[in-house]
């Protein structure tokens, strides 16, 4: 099964290095990526060999910024490869779907409720949760500064020193669960509120598809969605890079999948609980499920109900732990570098002046050079999409920094790999150094950073992202200070399609304004 293939070369691609094993089989890749740290393991296997790394027997990983436009833009003919079949549930969303006539007809329903106009009906709802997050967090300082201790899903909250030392991430991640409920679902759900991650979902699955269409409301109960959304991305990321033919089996024989693909239904039904709940009870408010269900087609011809959840499903994956993780390390960048954290308040202080409202307009903190910066070196060194995501060579193949690829072959350029090319950014790659965006040349930086991908499957939701990432990053910054609670600690991280902080262990205080 393996050799023979190997021996034959099909694709070939046997002139490429990379490990022994990779050549061999899937399984390879497939155990890197469940490890969690595929896009270290390709960093180094790059360093390693060189520009081009055959990572499983039909893919080949490509470490060259101008590869990104040969391998992703508009017009070369490459599509999503298999992998993406993995995180298929509900049925095809924007982020799966593979076929290019159909991803362009939900692409053009898609993409006007992302412009920058739609974007700015959505500030008021961003704005709401990150006073909802303050008001935890002042109360936390306030009860801090007694000594006392918080509960576990408050970060594990204690006060010593004038601070309150906690885990940060959790409170990201309700904040960016609250946010993208609000706006995909119209009701935001709650984890600010109750410190908690639990969100309703429905209880069966099968009974929630069967009450499609009959106006009943399925029966919920309360998942931890957060973790879900974890367990769901390391499953479908490990799994998608399997052969087709073997995910039914692991699924079945190997326990962590099986685990896996339970993550998978239980997060679906969430959709399904959210977006019932939403249509049994209609409302007038602009959000994105307002808006999806407004898209027509070319033709004319709306999203169905069902196609409506698995949009609003694709948001709800897309738009959470992206913008929660990336807010996290950022926060953690600048806990560690505190001149940094410093610059960036004295900017904060002198635009935002002695406003009363402790959460910034998107209009005051939308042309900050520092804060861009900032935010920008936190996304380059974070990377958190941050492995090369597989495209296929069609018809007629492709060449890419004048290597030939033949017809089927998957091909890859990790952005992990990228924000760190020592070409365009330079010898200091490896430190959080936000000037580096004030003397680099525009154009190098502007084909290399990649956070969001390049060509028609980069993100849709971009101004969205950024829109929150300036509030949230802004407002925070300019009303608390940060340190780290153990400076010699590495900044762990674990990765399925995303690269995630498993903690960020900080101590904050309140800044006098
Ligand atoms: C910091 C935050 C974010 C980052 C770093 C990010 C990054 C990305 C990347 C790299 C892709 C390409 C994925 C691929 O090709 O496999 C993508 C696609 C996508 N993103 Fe984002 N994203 C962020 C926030 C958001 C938000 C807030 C939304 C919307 C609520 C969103 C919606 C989407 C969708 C729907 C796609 C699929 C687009 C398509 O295939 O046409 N993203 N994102």
């Amino acid at each position: 099964v393996h050799f023979v293939p190997y021996l034959l070369d099909p694709h070939g691609i046997r002139s490429y290095p990379g490990p022994f094993l990779a050549k061999l089989s899937d399984a390879w890749l497939g155990w890197v990526a469940a490890k969690g740290h595929r896009s270290e393991v390709v960093h180094q296997l790059h360093q390693r060999y060189g520009t081009f790394v055959r990572i499983a027997p039909n893919h080949v990983s490509i470490s060259d910024p101008d590869a990104l436009s040969e391998v992703y833009a508009h017009g070369n003919g490459t599509m999503k490869s298999n992998f993406y079949d993995a995180f298929v549930s509900i049925q095809r969303g924007l982020f799966n779907t593979r076929s290019r006539p159909e991803h362009a007809r939900k692409r053009k329903i898609v993409s006007h409720i992302f412009s920058q106009k739609s974007v700015l009906e959505f500030e008021p709802y961003t704005r709401q949760h990150v006073g909802a997050l303050f008001k935890q967090w002042d109360r936390m300082c306030e009860l801090g500064t007694k000594g006392l201790f918080g509960e576990e899903g408050e970060g594990g909250w204690h006060g010593r020193d004038g601070r309150v030392w906690f885990d940060c991430l959790p409170w990201y991640n309700y904040l960016a669960f609250d946010i993208i409920g609000d706006l995909a679902f119209g009701a935001p759900f709650g984890m600010l509120q109750a410190c908690a991650d639990a969100a309703p979902v429905v209880v069966s699955h099968a009974d929630a598809m069967a009450s499609y269409g009959k106006g009943d409301a399925p029966e919920v109960a309360y998942f931890p969605a957060v973790q879900v959304l974890n367990d769901r991305g390391e499953f479908s990321a490990s799994l998608g890079v399997l052969p087709p033919h073997w995910r039914p089996l692991v699924v079945r024989f190997i326990p962590w999948y099986r685990n896996g693909n339970k993550a998978v239904k239980r997060l679906a039904g969430i959709a399904i609980a959210a977006v019932a709940k939403r249509l049994t009870a209609p409302t007038d408010r602009s959000d994105l499920l307002a808006k999806l269900q407004e898209g027509k087609d070319d033709d004319g011809n709306p999203m169905g109900r069902e196609e409506l959840t698995a949009e609003a499903l694709t948001q709800l994956i897309a738009g959470s732990d992206t913008t929660s993780n990336s807010s996290c390390a950022i926060t953690y960048y600048l806990a560690a570098n505190p001149l940094v954290q410093q610059k960036l308040q004295r900017e904060l202080d002198e635009a935002l002046g002695n406003d009363d409202d402790p959460v910034a307009m998107y209009e005051q903190v939308k042309r900050l050079p520092y804060l861009e910066a900032v935010i920008n070196e936190g996304l380059r060194l974070h990377s958190t999409s941050g492995i090369g995501l597989p495209r296929i060579v069609p018809e007629g193949g492709l060449t890419v920094r004048g290597q030939f690829f033949p017809e089927g072959t998957v091909l890859s350029v990790p952005s992990y790999t990228i924000h760190r090319d020592r070409e365009v950014w330079g010898a200091d790659v490896d430190a959080f150094r936000p000037e580096r965006w004030m003397e680099l040349d525009k154009n190098a930086v502007q084909k290399t950073f990649n956070p969001f991908s390049f060509g028609p499957r980069s993100c849709v939701g971009r101004n969205l992202a950024s829109m929150e990432l300036l509030i949230i990053i802004g407002s925070i910054l300019r009303r608390y200070h940060f340190v780290l609670e153990d400076a010699d600690k590495k900044f762990d991280t674990r990765e399925g399609f995303l690269r995630k902080p498993v903690e960020c262990k900080v101590g904050m205080k309140r800044r006098s304004l």
